[in-house]
This record gives C-alpha cells, structure tokens and sequence, in this order.
C-alpha cells in the first residue's frame, strides 16, 4: 500500500481514543427497546460517529420511535450525564499523542460530541488532552454546519492549526464508517480502527485498518516511530 508522508495528525474521540462506543451503543440500544423497537447493526452504522442532534434524529427514523428526535435527545443526553463519568483510554491512546507531543507533531481533536458530554469524558484526561493544539466540538461549534460524515469538522480541524496544512498533510484516526467518509471527503488519509464489527463496504474506503491503537507505526506515514520495547 502507498502511503503518503503526512506532517499532521486528527484524533477522532469516541470508539477512537476513548472506550465510549459499548455505553453510547447499550444507552441507544436500551431507549429503543423501552420502545419496543430494535436498533439494528444497519442503522447503527448510518449512527455512530454523528453530532448528537443527527444521532437523535437518525435514531428515531431508523427504528421508528414514537418520540420526536428532542425528546430523545433529553433522555439520551441524562443517560450520558450519568454513564460517560469514567470511561477509559484504548491501549496506546495516551502513549500515541504524548509521543507525537515530544516530536513536536500537532495534532487535534476532532469529535462530533457537544461541548456538555465532552466536558463529562474528558474530565479524568485533562492533562492528555492539554497536549492537543486545539479540540473541535462538533456538536457545538458553530463553524461546523454539517456533522460528519461531511467534511467540514476535518477541513475546520485542519485550518486551525497555526500553520494551515492541506489536507493531504493531515493524518486522521477515526472508528466510524461516517468519520471515514468525512475525512476522505476532506482529502485526508485515514486511518480506521473500527469500533465495530461493519460491512467490509463500510471499511475499505479506509487508507489503513488496524485493531487497535498499539498496532500503529508512524514511520508509514513520514512520521517519527514509536521506540519498541520488548
Ligand atoms: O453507538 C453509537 N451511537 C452514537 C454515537 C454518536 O457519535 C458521537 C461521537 O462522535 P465522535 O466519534 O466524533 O467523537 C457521539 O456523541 C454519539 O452521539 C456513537 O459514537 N456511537
Ligand atoms: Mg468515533
């Protein structure tokens, strides 16, 4: 595979860096079937990784909720409130952006979540996620009109870093199919560590597959590689 030296590196949040898929998916899973409906793996696709206004919209529609996509909202934001306190970092999360931190390579946060339920997960990682040059909230940044999988959040993401690279200079990881096409939209590579099991058509628009974090090595990209250490 030809991969292209990049100078830049995009953090997706949820499924990426942080376990959060697994709660934000049995939140879901749970409200629907309070319903009576199912939340099937088809509709969870077209789900993760949007804004969490779209997450409620598509849900509703997807699995025919007799609510409005506000309604939800409110039950899904307290559900949040109360279950993303503590969730933890993937293995080689921390070790990955304090690595790109000491060879002076930026990198960002590029998260569809509002700004209330990233303060809720990003509590216990306020020291690790000082090391980002910026963070782009998706869900609550006016800049951003169209949520992922639009290219916008990426394309914003990038003019913010100090030197304004192109988007082939930008590196992003990301675990949803919709984050994939966003950053592809946006002409970036990307790197997909899937946060489920999809469709073989829902991965290979990916520059690169990988399960899980550890299993990267920069030096594919141009970047400066991680020491081994046995
Ligand atoms: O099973 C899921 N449903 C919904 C989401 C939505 O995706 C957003 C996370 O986006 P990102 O991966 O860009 O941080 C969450 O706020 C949530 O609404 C998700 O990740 N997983
Ligand atoms: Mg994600």
């Amino acid at each position: 595979m030809d991969f292209k030296k990049v100078t830049h590196v995009i953090f997706d949040l949820d499924g990426t860096l942080m376990d959060s898929e697994k709660i934000l998916n049995k939140i879901i899973t749970d409200i629907v079937q309070s319903y009576g409906k199912k939340y099937t793996p088809e509709a969870r696709a077209k789900v993760v990784g949007t804004p969490e206004k779209d997450t409620a919209r598509i849900v509703v529609k997807e699995t025919g909720l007799p609510i409005t996509a506000d309604q939800f909202l409110q039950i899904y934001n307290e559900r949040m409130a109360k279950e993303l306190q503590n969730v933890p970092l993937f293995p080689g999360a921390a070790e990955l952006i304090k690595h790109f931190y000491y060879h002076g390579v930026p990198t960002a946060l590029a998260t569809s979540s509002s700004k209330f339920t990233l303060n809720i997960k990003a509590k216990h990682h306020q020291k690790l996620f000082s090391l980002f040059n910026h963070q782009v909230v998706g869900g609550s940044d006016p800049e951003v009109k169209y949520g992922k999988p639009a290219p916008d959040i990426f394309l914003i993401c990038a003019s913010r870093f100090e030197d304004n690279p192109k988007p082939q200079q930008c590196l992003v990881f990301e675990d949803a199919p919709n984050g994939v096409k966003a950053a592809k939209g946006a002409g970036m590579q990307v790197v997909m560590i899937p946060s489920n099991k999809f469709a073989p058509e829902l991965t290979n628009q990916a520059t690169l597959v990988l399960n899980s974090l550890q299993e990267f090595r920069p030096e594919l990209f141009g970047l400066p590689p991680m020491k081994i250490i046995n």
